[in-house]
């Protein structure tokens, strides 16, 4: 059984169609990615995920749980990269991290969180004074305090420079290789070529195309995946 199933879902906004009939499913221990168009109802589709909001109609399961009711139960379970601002600027990174710990009944180690997060030497600052980056860093150590089986990241290495990019990307392979499966949302197509198992393609609502990178480059016969996403997501206006 796919450790997601996404099966039809649609969202409105009052007249606005976010989300449009999704369904995608992602198995157990890959790193998923969700690419799309700006405005392609990807965050509306994660977060209905995640149980933060209700879909209009459509199947949802997640670790064979329903999101809408069974919420509470999936939180234990599944690690969400929150928006930096969504922290205290007075709390300081190992106080959020235990903080955070504290929440789950098996969490992971905050100190090797810390060192693997290279963060060991900002243990004792506060959030609010971290650079962008830090900041970052932060949320996706906070995301994988549980010990979670799925991983939600978005916009995982926004505001990274090159070098801290790379060192996450090789973070979430461990964390994949780990057992742990990683749902990714994300612009950066080098991200999703290097990182994701398989991809969905969002574009007005509706998953456009899903398959490995190799397999999207070669449906759209490109020879990038930048130019695979303008392909396909171009001819689905
Ligand atoms: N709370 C809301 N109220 C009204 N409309 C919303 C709300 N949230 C999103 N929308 C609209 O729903 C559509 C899908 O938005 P969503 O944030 O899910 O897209 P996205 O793919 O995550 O976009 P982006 O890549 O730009 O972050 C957009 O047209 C957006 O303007």
């Amino acid at each position: 059984m796919p450790l997601i199933e996404v099966t039809d879902l649609r969202k409105r906004y009052g007249n606005r169609v976010a989300v449009d009939g999704v369904s995608f499913s992602v198995e157990r221990g890959e790193i998923f990615g969700i690419l799309g168009t700006n405005g392609a109802g990807k965050t509306t589709t994660v977060e209905c995920i995640e149980g933060l909001r209700q879909a209009d109609a459509g199947e949802l399961s997640v670790l064979g749980l329903n999101p809408a009711t069974d919420r509470a139960a999936l939180t234990r379970r599944v690690g969400v990269q929150l928006q930096e601002s969504r922290l205290p600027a007075k709390l300081r990174v190992r106080e959020a991290l235990e903080l955070f710990a504290s929440f789950y009944p098996d969490p992971a180690d905050v100190d090797l969180l810390l060192e693997r997060l290279d963060l060991r030497d900002h243990a004792r600052s506060y959030f609010g004074k971290l650079s962008g980056g830090q900041k970052q860093r932060v949320s996706i150590a906070l995301a994988l305090v549980g010990n979670p089986e799925l991983a939600i990241l978005d916009e995982l290495t926004t505001g990274l420079d090159p070098h801290a990019r790379r060192d996450t990307w090789k973070l979430v392979e461990a964390v994949r290789d780990a057992g742990v499966t990683v749902l990714l949302v994300t612009h950066f197509m080098d991200e999703a070529e290097r990182l994701c198992d398989r991809v969905a393609i969002f574009d007005a609502g509706r998953v456009v195309a899903t398959g490995t990178p190799a397999e999207l480059r070669a449906t759209a016969g490109e020879s990038t995946l930048d130019d695979a996403f303008v392909s396909l997501t171009r001819s689905a206006r």
